[in-house]
C-alpha cells in the first residue's frame, strides 16, 4: 500500500480553517489527494479531514507536525497526523457468541480490514479453536463475577504488552470498568445489539420481543463508563414481524451486527471518526 499522511483536525469555527491549513501542506510540496470538511451550526465547531500522498512530503511526518505548532495554538486545533503505512493494533474481545468475531478475522484473513490482530481476549476458552486457526494469540482472562478487578487488570496488561491502537468487543459481555475506559478513551469500540438509545443492557432481543418492535437493529459505538451510551459510530436496522419469536430476532439481528461493526472499525481504521462530546463526525 502506498504511504499517505492523513490529517484529522478540529477547533472552534472561524473563517479560513482550511486555507491556513491547506498553506501548511501545500508549501511543504504536500499533495491533496482527499478532503472532507463540516461546520457544525449547532456547536460552533469545524471538522476536517485531508488525505496527503506521502511521497509529495519531503520533510516528513515529525516536521509538518512541528510546522503546525504555531497554527495549533493560534486556532486552537485538535490535531492528529497520520502515516497510512504504519498498520493499527486491533485486539479483539470476546465472550461465548463467535458471529462478531468470526466475520472479523476472515474480513481480516481476507484483506478487507487493514490492520494487524495481535490477539484475541475473551473470558470464556471456547473460541480459543477458532482464534488459533487464523494464527492469532488467543488469552483466555477469567472474570470473577464477585471480584473483577484483576481479570481487568489482565486486560490492561495485554492491551499495553500489544501496543493495542484499538479494542473492539465483539459481543463481550462484561462491563468495563470506569478507569480502564478512560484509560483507552475513543479507543474501545463496541457493537450493542440494538439500535440505540433503545433496549440498552444485557438481553435487547428479548427487551424488544416484549416491545413488540416492528424493527431491530444494532448500534456500533465507543464505549465508556456509561454503558451502551458512549458517541455512536455506525447503525443499522432490519425489519421483523408479529410472527418472529426471539430467536427469530437473534438469528435475523446477527448479520447487522457485522456489518455494522465492520463498517465502524473500517471507519475507525481510516481515520474518519471525529468525536465531538458524545457525538461523531464520520467522513465517507
Ligand atoms: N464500560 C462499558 N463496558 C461495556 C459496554 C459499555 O458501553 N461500557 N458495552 C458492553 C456490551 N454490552 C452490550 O452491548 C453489555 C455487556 C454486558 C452486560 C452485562 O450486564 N454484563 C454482566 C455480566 C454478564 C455475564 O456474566 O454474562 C456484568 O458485566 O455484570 C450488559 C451489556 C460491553 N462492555
Amino acid at each position: 500500500m502506498s504511504r499517505n499522511f492523513r490529517l484529522i483536525l478540529d477547533c472552534p469555527d472561524q473563517v479560513g480553517i482550511v486555507t491556513r491549513a491547506g498553506e501548511v501542506i501545500t508549501r511543504n510540496g504536500g499533495w491533496i489527494s482527499e478532503a472532507a470538511h463540516h461546520s457544525d451550526e449547532e456547536s460552533n465547531w469545524f471538522f476536517s479531514r485531508f488525505e496527503i500522498q506521502g511521497d509529495s512530503l519531503p520533510c516528513g511526518i515529525d516536521e509538518l507536525r512541528r510546522q503546525f505548532e504555531s497554527l495549533k495554538d493560534e486556532l486552537k486545533l485538535n490535531l492528529r497526523l497520520i502515516d497510512t503505512t504504519e498498520k493499527k493494533q486491533v485486539v479483539i474481545m470476546a465472550s461465548k457468541g463467535s458471529h462478531c468475531l468470526s466475520d472479523l478475522l476472515d474480513r481480516w484473513k481476507s484483506g478487507d480490514l487493514d490492520c494487524d490482530i495481535p490477539c484475541v481476549i475473551s473470558n470464556h476458552e471456547d473460541m480459543r479453536g477458532l482464534v488459533e486457526w487464523y494464527g492469532i494469540p488467543f488469552h483466555h482472562v477469567v472474570i470473577e463475577k464477585d471480584n473483577k478487578a484483576p481479570g481487568f487488570a489482565q486486560v490492561e496488561q495485554l492491551v499495553d504488552e500489544y501496543k493495542a491502537d484499538c479494542v473492539v468487543l465483539a459481543r463481550y459481555m462484561q462491563i468495563l470498568p470506569q478507569a480502564l475506559c478512560e484509560k483507552l478513551r475513543h479507543k474501545v469500540i463496541n457493537i450493542h445489539h440494538s439500535f440505540l438509545p433503545s433496549f440498552i443492557g444485557a438481553k435487547p432481543y428479548h427487551q424488544a420481543s416484549r416491545r413488540g418492535v416492528k424493527l431491530i437493529g444494532a448500534t456500533c459505538h465507543y464505549v465508556t463508563e456509561q454503558l451502551d451510551e458512549g458517541p455512536i459510530i455506525d447503525q443499522d436496522v432490519v425489519r421483523v414481524s408479529h410472527s418472529d419469536k426471539v430467536d427469530d430476532l437473534v438469528r435475523l439481528g446477527k448479520d447487522v451486527e457485522k456489518t455494522v461493526l465492520a463498517r465502524g472499525l473500517r471507519a475507525h481504521l481510516e481515520d474518519r471518526i471525529l468525536v465531538h462530546g458524545n457525538k461523531t463526525v464520520i467522513f465517507s
